[in-house]
């Protein structure tokens, strides 16, 4: 994890219900550059997880179900029997929000402790 990442995953998503415009495409480039393996699809950001087996896998699916419920910011995962691929964008504002970043860092941190 580089220092900006590490910036990213110790900020709390806020609150979203709309009303803010989506990030910049700058602003998005900017981030994705904090990340690692996160690719920019559209309006979302996405990043395919492997594992040994679904015992892991279904771990680190429940981890991602405990940050997304302390954050109040939920992906998309599709889960396989050794891999997930957590998807992430802001519904309310229909495009990606500082949220979606956080919490790619936040699963990013879990994944590599
Ligand atoms: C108030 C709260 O922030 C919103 O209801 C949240 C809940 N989780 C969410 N998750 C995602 N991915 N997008 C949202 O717009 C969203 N809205």
């Amino acid at each position: 994890m580089n220092n900006n990442a590490c910036d990213l995953s110790s900020k709390q998503c806020k609150p979203c219900e709309g009303g803010l415009p989506p990030l910049s495409a700058t602003t998005v480039a900017d981030y994705l550059k904090q990340l690692d393996g996160w690719q920019l699809q559209d309006k979302q950001i996405a990043k395919t997880y492997g594992f040994k087996n679904y015992y892991q896998t279904m771990a680190f699916v429940n981890a991602v179900a405990w940050i997304s419920h302390r954050e109040d910011h939920h992906p998309d995962m599709l889960v396989g029997y050794n891999q997930c691929v957590v998807t992430y964008t802001t519904h309310a504002i229909g495009g990606l929000s500082e949220n979606d970043f956080i919490c790619a860092a936040k699963i990013d941190t879990l994944f590599s402790i």
